[in-house]
């Protein structure tokens, strides 16, 4: 049996941007104060604020604006082990962002990162930058894993897929950075429960496309959920979080037990063999979910009891929904591997399908009433970005020290 790496079902994902004056409190906040105290290049500034209000017992009063100093260019040499081991996938870049970064709020809470809002002033783009903690990494031996997340957000270029912006290191940590979606999927899903088949049929379409793309480049994604979905400005859809992805040539086995537990495949729940075949399980799930608004077997405390549930459970299949889609759950929700729908020759000619350009551009071109419907009625996530163009020394002026603690 392989290692066992489980992920939570649901990220802390912070449903609005936190605006300028906004407040912070709680456990949340504690973890903005260890992030902003580890930024390395990014926020010295910070660290040197929080220094000074730890020293001068400032902590019953707002702190004052300052001016971010620089860093200090990286004079050593050699290069210490904490950040040669983090290269080539994640370049020291001694100035870089502390002058060009603002962060505009807290986006969530992954099990590996926290992932920010950032407006990066020189190119005037908001951005989302995860960053994660060097000790994590190292202590939860994900080295090989972190940087193989780079290496193939850099080799991918598809319409449904985040691509990769950036990423660098700091002293303490390390930064992933991808244009920002306001948006993803699960939060949708949360706010709006079961979806339309129209809706659907779209959705599986451009994730029928990812996950074939991928795979034909020798990519398993691994992670496949709707919390790792994120919809752009015009509903469509962009696969993001390949931390759990690798490199598996076809025909090969994978056998360690990862993902999420209630998207994992049966063969994944028993540590393997598995293959790319997993991924199309986890669509079936996600599909599922979208359209009951209710996952196929509930989460269970650990892998050998999920395994148990998944193995024992027939999902029922409501009967509202068409035969068309009722068949294509059915296939993809398939026990055995071999058996599952995984070529996008099944999908071009599935009845749940019939019509369906699988092309992204001319999928892309397809309304996704739903989405624009949600985004109207939705709060702060439409407010323009100019709104919350705050700087970091207002988020510290701004945010009271004792709720940092
Ligand atoms: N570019 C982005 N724009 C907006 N939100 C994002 C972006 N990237 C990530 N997120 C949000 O942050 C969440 C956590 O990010 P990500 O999955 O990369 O972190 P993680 O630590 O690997 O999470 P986990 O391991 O729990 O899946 C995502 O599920 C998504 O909701």
């Amino acid at each position: 049996m392989g290692a066992v790496s489980c992920r939570q079902g649901r990220h802390t994902r912070v449903s609005a941007p936190q605006k300028q004056g906004g407040n912070i409190q709680g456990p949340r906040a504690q973890g903005w104060k260890s992030l902003w105290c580890g930024m390395g290049t990014v926020r010295s500034g910070l660290e040197e604020l929080w220094e000074l209000e730890r020293h001068q017992g400032l902590h019953q009063q707002p702190l004052q604006p300052a001016p971010l100093p620089l860093e200090k260019p990286l004079s050593e040499w050699p290069v210490p082990q904490s950040i040669s081991l983090f290269l080539p996938e994640f370049p020291m870049r001694p100035v870089r962002g502390q002058q060009e970064l603002k962060i505009l709020g807290l986006v969530a809470k992954g099990s590996f990162g926290t992932v920010l809002k950032v407006l990066d002033c020189a190119q005037k783009a908001v951005f989302a930058v995860k960053v994660v903690p060097k000790v994590k990494v190292l202590q939860q031996h994900t080295l090989r894993q972190c940087k193989e997340e780079v290496s193939i957000q850099r080799q991918i270029n598809h319409p449904f897929v985040h691509s990769l912006g950036d990423s660098w290191q700091g002293r303490r940590h390390l930064f992933i950075m991808c244009s920002y979606c306001s948006m993803d999927l699960y939060s949708l899903w949360s706010a709006v429960g079961g979806f339309p088949e129209a809706s659907i049929r779209l959705f599986a379409a451009e994730l029928v496309l990812v996950l074939c793309y991928l795979h034909d480049l020798g990519i398993i994604h691994r992670d496949v959920k709707m919390e790792n979905i994120l919809l752009d400005e015009r509903g469509h859809l962009k696969l993001t979080d390949f931390g759990l992805s690798r490199r598996l040539s076809q025909g090969a086995r994978a056998y360690t037990i990862c993902g999420t537990l209630q998207y994992m495949a049966p063969e994944v729940l028993s540590g393997g063999p598995y293959s790319h075949t997993a991924d199309w399980w986890s669509l079936g799930v996600l599909l599922f979910s979208l359209t009951t608004g209710k996952f196929p077997v509930a989460a269970e405390r650990d892998h050998v009891t999920m395994l148990a549930s998944v193995i024992h459970c027939e999902s029922e299949m409501p009967v509202s929904i068409t035969q068309e889609l009722s068949l294509l759950l059915h296939e993809l929700l398939c026990q055995n591997p071999l058996h599952r729908l995984r070529y996008l020759h099944h999908f071009q000619v599935h009845p749940f399908f019939r019509g369906v350009p699988f092309d992204p551009e001319l999928l892309k071109k397809q309304p996704v009433n739903l989405v624009m419907n949600t985004q109207d009625t939705s709060s702060l996530e439409s407010v323009p970005f100019k709104d919350f163009d705050c700087d970091l020394e207002s988020w510290v002026h701004s945010i009271s020290p004792d709720s940092l603690l």
